[in-house]
């Protein structure tokens, strides 16, 4: 049987992520991503958890509207919180069905270094800090920081799949902790 999924980007790092995470989830169904260029509704770089959370839910409703036959809208939003001193770099991912029902679910996060972290203060995305740094090309469509803070041994669609489980776990737990 096929899944149609609509997500609410054309990244490949993050269209990779959903495709392998649902493959796990439903691993007897044929899965089918259609990535759909959407506005985000919140900054090119998210400076909050809200603000991140909220991109994502935009994402995964205007995705869902765009893609009448999707049974579910997917929307993942990378962004940067603070905690004490130090800034953290995620992704929440949030889907929806057409029931109207929200689940969502964040990455692993990794710690932002001040170097990396202060041009985005001044208003870069951090996409362009990491490539100036790094010398590499859209790094944001690979590995992404992720890949670099954790040497490799991370990449970026790796972690974001955590957090597309963790978005699903209202479809795919047992339903006594829900109703
Ligand atoms: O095409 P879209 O879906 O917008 O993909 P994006 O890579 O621009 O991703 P987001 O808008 O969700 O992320 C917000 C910003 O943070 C950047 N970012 C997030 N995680 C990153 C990572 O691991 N490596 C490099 N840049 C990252 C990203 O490229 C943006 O500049």
């Amino acid at each position: 049987m096929d899944l149609l999924v609509a997500v609410g980007t054309t990244n490949p790092t993050k269209l990779n992520a959903v495709k392998s995470a649902l493959q796990t989830i439903f691993p007897n169904q044929t899965i089918i991503v259609k990535g759909v260029k959407v506005p985000s509704g919140v900054s090119d770089q998210p400076l909050s958890d809200l603000e991140t959370i909220e991109g994502a839910v935009n994402r995964a409703k205007r995705a869902l509207e765009l893609v009448p036959e999707a049974a579910y809208g997917i929307g993942v939003e990378g962004g940067i919180d603070k905690v004490r001193e130090n800034y953290f770099g995620f992704g929440w991912t949030a889907v929806v069905d057409r029931q109207e029902a929200v689940g969502t679910g964040c990455s692993a996060r990794f710690q932002v270094p001040m170097k990396v972290m202060k041009p985005i203060l001044e208003g870069e995305e951090m996409a362009v800090v990491i490539d100036r740094v790094s010398g590499l090309v859209d790094n944001r469509s690979g590995a992404g920081a992720m890949g670099l803070m954790t040497n490799g041994i991370l990449t970026r669609d790796s972690c974001y799949v955590h957090g597309i489980y963790f978005a699903f776990s209202r479809w795919i737990s047992d339903t006594k902790y829900w109703i």
